[in-house]
């Protein structure tokens, strides 16, 4: 092996051989397909008569389409309900196990793989989704691919890969209260930018990051893409190893003590060599808020929204587009901005410990007059697991609603969607113009802690004051 990093080893356990084109063909171990990327490449099979060639390495779920209040079927929006039907055709013409609604292991696919434990420390993951990234905090290699990139990997279980740089991202140091996972990755994306990472993965590193939980590890993964790298990971540990134990697909009794033992080989080595290093101190991260129309464009809840002169020139054209966009003055404070709409869900922050830090903020409070909040939980299990913990019975007593799983309001392409030019505070992923459904409408992404803090005052607002 060339280097020693986790991701090299990983690459050259997978790789194939190389193509004519110099790409690396890449076995992929783990392929999650979902209704949104996946139809087409099934249409491509079937045009080329192929078929899937590993179908139990491949696992499909519904999330993006599903309405999270009333799943009756035929849905009401006609083109949710050809979606999912394709994918319940396709999955049962090829093989291929379906975690349906109504299944129990439903969810957000970013959700569900690993909380079955089939996303496992030195795998190749794949899946037509670009947050596929959640996937390293196992120590996997785990990229979102193109539809055409989706049919490959259904017919081959290849990929034609080019071969990425690594940065090492290191953060040290223990997490003010009030300081989560979410602030750290918004925190890094805000340094780095949000093409920083254009051409690496992105190797988290740094007692901040083992003291983290695997839930945590995920939140920081899954917006490695936000910052431009193709793919981020962790290196696997105790922490990975104990939240695999006893999962549907671990391996267990012999096997399992061969696969800790493996998963420990592939951690990057001490002397690893990496493309580029960079070191941040917890102490210096703050509850973080978006501001702009890119993931990039954030600051610490104590900020105020940077004035053009602060900015370096590349960035100014965009502060410009986002001052208007966002309807906020340059110099202003960031606390204060009133709110419409409360957002907790998605596969960055809807997952059972996200609800848990976010009902301790909303027991025994109100949601603001005025403010429409909702929770929705990021899978099946996840929604049982918190309403055997009661909650659901918080959260609705506070005001919110309580809804089943699914991408929700993260992109709207489901009946959740932001009206006009109201503002959100989100626990999602992506502030992008127009992303949560209408054209004019606005989201400030946030932890989930900090959406419960706007939606009890009507307004961002540092979550610090209510610990
Ligand atoms: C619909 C899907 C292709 C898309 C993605 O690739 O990420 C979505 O999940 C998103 O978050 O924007
Ligand atoms: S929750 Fe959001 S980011 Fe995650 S897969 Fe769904 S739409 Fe994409």
């Amino acid at each position: 092996m060339s280097k020693g990093t986790l991701f090299d080893k990983v690459w050259d356990l997978h790789t194939v051989g190389t193509l004519p084109s110099g790409q690396t063909q890449l076995f992929i171990g783990l392929h999650l397909i979902h209704e949104v990327t996946s139809p087409q490449a099934f249409a491509m099979l079937r045009e080329r008569g192929l078929k899937v060639l590993y179908p139990e390495r491949t696992v499909a779920t519904v999330d993006h389409i599903v309405p999270t209040e009333d799943q009756a079927r035929p849905f009401v929006d006609v083109l949710a309900e050809e979606m999912i039907q394709e994918l319940e055709k396709n999955t049962k013409d090829y093989g291929i196990r379906f975690y349906n609604i109504g299944s129990g292991s439903q969810g957000i696919v970013h959700v569900i793989a690993p909380e079955q434990g089939l996303t496992q420390p030195g795998m190749t993951v794949a899946c037509g989704d670009s947050h596929t990234s959640t996937h390293g905090a196992f120590g996997a290699i785990a990229f979102g691919i193109g539809t055409s990139q989706v049919r490959d990997v259904l017919a081959s279980q290849t990929l034609a890969l080019s071969k990425l740089k690594v940065r090492k991202i290191e953060v040290n140091g223990e997490l003010p209260p009030g300081v989560y996972a979410k602030d750290v990755v918004l925190h890094i994306i805000r340094k780095l930018g949000v093409k920083g990472g254009v051409g690496y993965a992105y190797e988290y590193a740094g007692s901040t990051f083992e003291a983290m939980t695997m839930e945590e590890r995920m939140t920081v993964c899954n917006m490695a893409i936000e910052g431009g790298a193709r793919c981020g990971y962790v290196n696997p540990d105790r922490v990975t190893f104990d939240y695999l134990k006893e999962k549907e697909f671990a391996p267990q009794g012999t096997a399992w003590d061969r696969a800790v033992e493996w998963w420990t080989s592939i951690r990057s080595d001490e002397d690893a060599e990496y493309d580029d290093v960079v070191t941040f101190d917890a102490a210096d991260i703050e509850p973080t808020v978006t501001w702009g129309i890119t993931p990039g464009q954030g600051i610490g809840v104590s900020e105020h929204i940077p004035t053009p002169d602060s900015l370096v020139e590349s960035e100014q054209a965009l502060a410009q587009e986002a001052y208007q966009y966002m309807q906020l003055t340059p110099g202003q404070s960031i606390k204060g901005t009133k709110i419409d709409v409360c957002f907790i869900g998605s596969c960055t922050n809807g997952r059972l410990s996200d609800l848990q830090e976010a009902a301790k903020f909303a027991q025994g409070k109100q949601v603001a007059s005025g403010v429409k909040a909702f929770v929705v939980p990021g899978s099946e299990k996840v929604k049982q697991a918190a309403e055997a913990e009661g909650l659901d019975k918080i959260f609705t007593e506070a005001g919110f609603e309580w809804r089943e799983p699914g991408c929700s309001m993260c992109l709207a392409m489901n009946p959740d969607k932001l009206q006009g030019d109201n503002i959100s505070a989100s626990s999602s992923n992506r502030n992008f113009k127009g992303r949560q459904g209408s054209a004019t409408g606005r989201t400030l992404l946030m932890s989930p802690a900090m959406v419960v803090a706007a939606a009890l005052k009507g307004e961002v607002t540092d979550v610090r004051e209510l610990v």
